[in-house]
């Protein structure tokens, strides 16, 4: 990476200070792009999802893995549950999607339920066997009574196919019988899976985020507080691939000493260890054992750290100066927080970072854990909240005793309450990640390059005006 002549900057800069230059390419396809990341995590694509209890949860990480990124669970989760979800997610079909199963007695306002927890939209009723008997989706539902028997309203299933069946053989299936949604199921005939014509599309496009045994990889976190070991081993136990160890000030000596901890656990599992914002933070990290260190103090979109500390750093410079430390020592940085565009993703990439964590921006999406909400104007969201909130640190500390809670529920660093709206032309995970995917893929060939190394080799930047970004903007309804 390096600026355009006489664009070195004397300031820090974020994602919207900077922009990129195009060079003379050799790269004639955006699909002759290659996503994968090198940094011991096992993604195809730089995209981990942020450990944030708004975002991470066990239909995030079926999904992303699916595309070749990775979920990190909160530390709040306690280990059962991290079990209980990591042998879950790693139950699931690398390409087939989870369906949502009623029989024909259940009715409507079951189906409506349960319907927005995934993003294909509908639900599969089975027999008594579990074999396919009909699919409702949302409009079956519309103007009928909510009492309203699935049997009734079922419509036939038009394409059933063997999981082995090749995607691109399912995508033609589903346009020729101009069908939403294939069946698939077991040698049983049992109901083992669904995939629409975009997932299908999809499995040809993605390569999933597998470990050895050809499970879908997940990762979770870790505080530094309590017994960090204990904790690590149980987690590494119930299978989980990436351990986290994160809290908000990284650089500090419990940092070390809980880093030690997990390093007694397991010497070799990928450990990712966070936040910091300065390259002796990154060197001190890393000489404590830590692979990937986690970059970012306040850019968060449910943070408010540099309001209430002046702590931070802006993030562009952030991510570059700690990336650069940890390239010298052969390991790697993930820029955490204030992704909102798929231009920071590029940006991050071009920072010198292995992946982008996001958290706010899939907070709005089916995959994240949270209830389908409306507003006033009918527009679907659901809510999100930061980790340091009143409300995490409420949760988090539910079993200490009250002077003690009361003592931690003094230092707020996050918001409580945020609405992340859907976006109706996105409203799955895995549409994001295609915009995410479609920009970042453009942006290499621009820049002239072929992987993720390449981009931080060639990229060319410079330092722009907040004209400059506003000009950027699209603007759909004139000016
Ligand atoms: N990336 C970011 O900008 C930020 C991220 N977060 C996220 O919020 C979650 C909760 O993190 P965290 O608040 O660290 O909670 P943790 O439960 O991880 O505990 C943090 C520990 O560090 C001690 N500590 C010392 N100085 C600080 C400080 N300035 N801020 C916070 N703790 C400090 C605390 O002690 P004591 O309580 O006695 O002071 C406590 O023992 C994490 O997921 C974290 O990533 C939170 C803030 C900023
Ligand atoms: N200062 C705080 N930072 C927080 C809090 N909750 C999460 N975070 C950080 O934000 C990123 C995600 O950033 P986003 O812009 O994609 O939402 C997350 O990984 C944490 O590092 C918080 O309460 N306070
Ligand atoms: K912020």
């Amino acid at each position: 990476m390096r600026f355009l002549d006489g664009h070195r900057p004397a300031n820090d800069l974020t994602y919207d200070d900077v922009f990129l230059l195009p060079n003379r390419s050799d790269v004639e396809s955006r699909f002759d792009v290659d996503l994968s990341t090198v940094d011991g995590t096992g993604t195809t694509i730089p995209i981990v999802v942020a450990n944030m209890t708004a975002v991470a949860g066990r239909r995030m990480a079926e999904t992303v893995a699916r595309r070749g990124g990775l979920v990190v669970l909160p530390q709040d989760v306690d280990p059962a549950a991290v079990a209980g979800i990591t042998e879950w997610v790693k139950g699931r079909h690398p390409v087939w999607d989870t369906p949502l199963v009623l029989t024909g007695g259940d009715a409507v306002a079951d189906a409506l339920n349960l319907v927005g927890k995934r993003a294909h939209g509908a639900v599969v009723v089975v027999d008594g066997e579990g074999r396919p008997a009909g699919i409702v989706d949302e409009a079956a539902c519309a103007g009928v009574d909510r009492f309203t028997r699935l049997a009734d309203i079922a419509e036939p299933v038009l394409v059933t196919c063997s999981l082995e069946t090749p995607a691109r053989e399912v995508f033609d299936m589903l346009h020729a019988r101009g069908a939403k949604l294939a069946v698939g199921v077991d040698g049983d005939g049992r109901l083992a899976g669904v995939l629409t014509a975009i997932g299908a599309l999809r499995a040809d496009i993605y390569t999933p985020a597998l470990d050895d045994q050809g499970a879908l990889r997940i990762a979770a976190a870790v505080g530094v507080n309590g017994d960090v070991a204990a904790k690590a081993e149980a987690v590494l136990e119930a299978g989980v691939d990436v351990l986290v160890v994160d809290t908000a000030h990284g650089h500090q000596d419990k940092m070390f000493t809980a880093l030690k901890a997990v390093r007694s656990v397991s010497p070799s599992v990928p450990v990712v260890a966070g936040n910091v914002v300065t390259a002796e933070g990154t060197r001190d990290l890393i000489d404590a054992g830590a692979d990937v260190v986690k970059v970012g103090v306040g850019p968060g979109a449910m943070c408010t750290t540099r309001m209430m500390t002046g702590v931070g750093r802006p993030q562009f410079s952030a991510v570059a100066d700690c990336a650069a430390a940890a390239r010298a020592l052969g390991k790697h940085v993930w820029a955490d927080g204030g992704i909102r565009h798929p231009r920071d993703v590029a940006l991050a990439l071009a920072a010198g970072a292995s992946a982008a964590m996001v958290g706010s921006w899939f907070a709005g999406t089916h995959e994240s854990p949270g209830d389908l909400r409306y507003d006033e104007n009918g527009r679907p969201y659901k809510e999100s909240f930061g980790m340091a909130s009143k409300r995490a640190v409420g949760a988090r500390t539910r079993s200490d005793d009250a002077f003690d809670r009361a003592r931690k529920a003094l230092f707020e660093e996050g918001i409580s309450s945020s609405k992340m709206h859907l976006d109706p032309a996105r409203p799955g995970v895995e549409d994001l990640l295609d915009s995410i995917g479609s920009g970042v893929r453009s942006s290499f060939t621009y820049a002239g390059a072929r992987n993720i190394e390449e981009f931080h080799e060639r990229a060319v930047l410079g330092v722009q005006s907040a004209a400059g970004f506003a000009e950027g903007r699209p603007l759909p309804s004139g000016w």
